[in-house]
C-alpha cells in the first residue's frame, strides 16, 4: 500500500462517508483525493461534493489556477456553507496532454475537443496554434477522456493516467500554455484551527474605506495575504462578500489577533479555518 501523505488527518480513514471529488475517475481532484487515507467517492459537480460533505467524509475540490484564477464555484460553496471548513491545502502541478480517440491517427483528424473550462484556457495558446477551434465544455477531464473515448473523431484534453483509464491515444504531452498549478482544498464539517495559512470570508458596511480599514488589521502586524477575492452575495445585487486567504495560522498570536480585530471592522466574519500546505507534482 501506497504512504498517504496526510495520513496525519487520520480521522478521514475512519470515516465511511469517504472524500468526494469532481468525477469520474482519472480526474486532477482525483489524483489529489488519493492522497488522503479513506475511500475516494466521485460525484457529478463540485457543489455536489459540498453537499455530500455536509453529511458526513470530506471533499477535495479545486479552489485557484495559477492561469486562470479561482474557481468560483468553489468559493460560493464556502460562503454558502457556514458549517464548512477548510482542513488542507495541496498545491499540484498540472499536466495536460491532448488525447484522442482510437479512430484519430493526426492532429488535423480531430473534430471536437473536449474538456473542463478551465483547462480549455490552461491550453488555449496550443488550441489556436493548431486551429482546433470546436471546443466543447464538460465537467471535468476526466468526464472529457470518458466523453472522447466513445466518440469518433474527438479529443480531450486530460491528464496522461486519464487517458490512460479511458483507452485514449495521447498526441501530445505538455499542451498547457504556461506552468500550471492548481490548489485544491480538503473541507468537512469538522474545523481545523492548525496549519500555515488561514481562509476568512467576510462582508464590509457599503461606504468609503470600510475595506481599507478591515485590511489595516492585518498589514499593521505584517501579516501576508495571499489571495484576495471579491464575489456578489447573489442575495442582493451590486454587494459582494470577500474571500481571504492569509499566510499563518491560528494558533499564532498575530495571526488571531489580527482576525479579531478584522472582525471588529467588518459587517460579518467567518473563520473557515487554518490548515496545512503541501505541494506534490507530478509522478
Ligand atoms: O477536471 C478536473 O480534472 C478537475 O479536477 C478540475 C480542474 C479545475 O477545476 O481547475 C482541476 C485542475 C485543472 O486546473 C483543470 C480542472
Amino acid at each position: 500500500m501506497s504512504v498517504k501523505p496526510f495520513k496525519l488527518l487520520n480521522w478521514l480513514g475512519r470515516d465511511p462517508h469517504g472524500i468526494y471529488f469532481l468525477g469520474p475517475e482519472g480526474s486532477y481532484s482525483h489524483e489529489v483525493a488519493s492522497l488522503f487515507q479513506g475511500r475516494p467517492v466521485p460525484v457529478r459537480t463540485i457543489t455536489e461534493a459540498f453537499s455530500s460533505a455536509l453529511k458526513g467524509g470530506a471533499a477535495v475540490v479545486p479552489v485557484e489556477n495559477s492561469i486562470e484564477g479561482p474557481v468560483n464555484e468553489t468559493l460560493d460553496n464556502l460562503f454558502q456553507h457556514k458549517e464548512i471548513y477548510v482542513n488542507a491545502e495541496v498545491e499540484k502541478e498540472i499536466e495536460l496532454v491532448l488525447a484522442v480517440n482510437p479512430t484519430v491517427s493526426g492532429i488535423s483528424q480531430v473534430r471536437k475537443v473536449y474538456s473542463h473550462p478551465h483547462a480549455l484556457k490552461e491550453a488555449a495558446g496550443f488550441l489556436e496554434r493548431h486551429g482546433l477551434k470546436e471546443m466543447e465544455v464538460v465537467e471535468s477531464t476526466s468526464k472529457a477522456a470518458q466523453t472522447a473515448s466513445v466518440t469518433p473523431g474527438a479529443a480531450a484534453l486530460c491528464s496522461k493516467l486519464a487517458a490512460e483509464l479511458y483507452g485514449l491515444k495521447v498526441l501530445t504531452e505538455g499542451v498547457q500554455d504556461h506552468v500550471n498549478m492548481t490548489r485544491f482544498f480538503l473541507v468537512s464539517t469538522k474545523p481545523s484551527y492548525q496549519g500555515d495559512k488561514t481562509t476568512i470570508l467576510f462582508t464590509v458596511p457599503h461606504r468609503p474605506g470600510s475595506l481599507f480599514t478591515a485590511l489595516k488589521a492585518f498589514a499593521e502586524r505584517d501579516v501576508n495575504l495571499t489571495m484576495i477575492y471579491s464575489r456578489p452575495l447573489k442575495t442582493s445585487p451590486w454587494k459582494y462578500y470577500f474571500y481571504l486567504e492569509l499566510e499563518g495560522g491560528i494558533q499564532d498570536p498575530m495571526i488571531s489577533s489580527s482576525i479579531e480585530e478584522a472582525r471588529s471592522l467588518t459587517s460579518e466574519l467567518w473563520l473557515k479555518g487554518s490548515y496545512p500546505k503541501r505541494g506534490v507534482s507530478n509522478p
